[in-house]
């Protein structure tokens, strides 16, 4: 009856862990917004070569984020982090209107892998305090999200200040939860 009792409070208490890919092009935020979730500062950030890997507990889940660096030359080593990957966050500045068919290419070409087929994907439209930045409903249209298979959501965010991170987390356990 005890071990019962303990096994339920084991059940209750136990954190759900959810395994997270952080992708997008270099320059897009990435490292800032790991560091910003985990200990609640803006960094100084290096670009990436390789990947920063952090878990960041949020309303009772355990995030592993895998934060991989974007740079053209090592993008082709993304693919290498996708098994038993639950979530996609794809980070975009919103600013960088010029490198849109470019998010657009890697975006699509990334969410056609089988592998990826059932995550769910949340787009955080990142950079949003700078002047020239792209609306969502905008990137939602340049980015053809409406063309994806996978759930999704879209969400402005800006990392410096931590504006809209942790309601984009919100969105992203609603669509884990729609799927189990
Ligand atoms: N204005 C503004 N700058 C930002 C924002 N988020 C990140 N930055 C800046 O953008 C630059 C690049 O940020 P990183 O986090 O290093 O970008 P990354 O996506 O990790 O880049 P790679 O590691 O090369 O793939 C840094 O100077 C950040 O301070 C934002 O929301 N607004
Ligand atoms: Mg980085």
């Amino acid at each position: 009856m005890g071990l019962l009792i303990s096994n339920l409070l084991n059940n209750f208490l136990s954190k759900q862990n959810v395994r997270i890919l952080m992708v997008g092009l270099d320059g897009a935020g990435k490292t800032t917004i790991l560091y910003k979730l985990k200990i609640g500062e803006v960094i100084s950030t290096i670009p990436t070569i390789g990947f920063n890997v952090e878990t960041v507990e949020y309303k009772n889940i355990c995030f592993t984020v895998w934060d991989i660096g974007g740079q053209k030359k090592i993008r082709n080593l993304w693919n290498h982090y996708f098994p038993n990957t639950s979530a996609v966050i794809f980070v975009v500045d919103s600013s960088d209107t010029q490198r849109m068919d470019d998010v657009k290419e890697e975006l699509h070409g990334m969410m056609s892998n089988e592998v990826l087929a059932s995550s769910v994907l949340l787009v955080f439209a990142n950079k949003q305090d700078l002047p020239n930045a792209l609306s969502c409903a905008d990137l939602t249209k340049q980015l053809e999200l409406h063309t994806l298979k996978q759930d999704w959501h879209v969400h402005a965010t800006c990392a410096t200040t931590g504006k809209g991170l942790y309601e984009g987390l919100d969105y992203l356990r609603d669509m884990l939860e729609k799927k189990n």
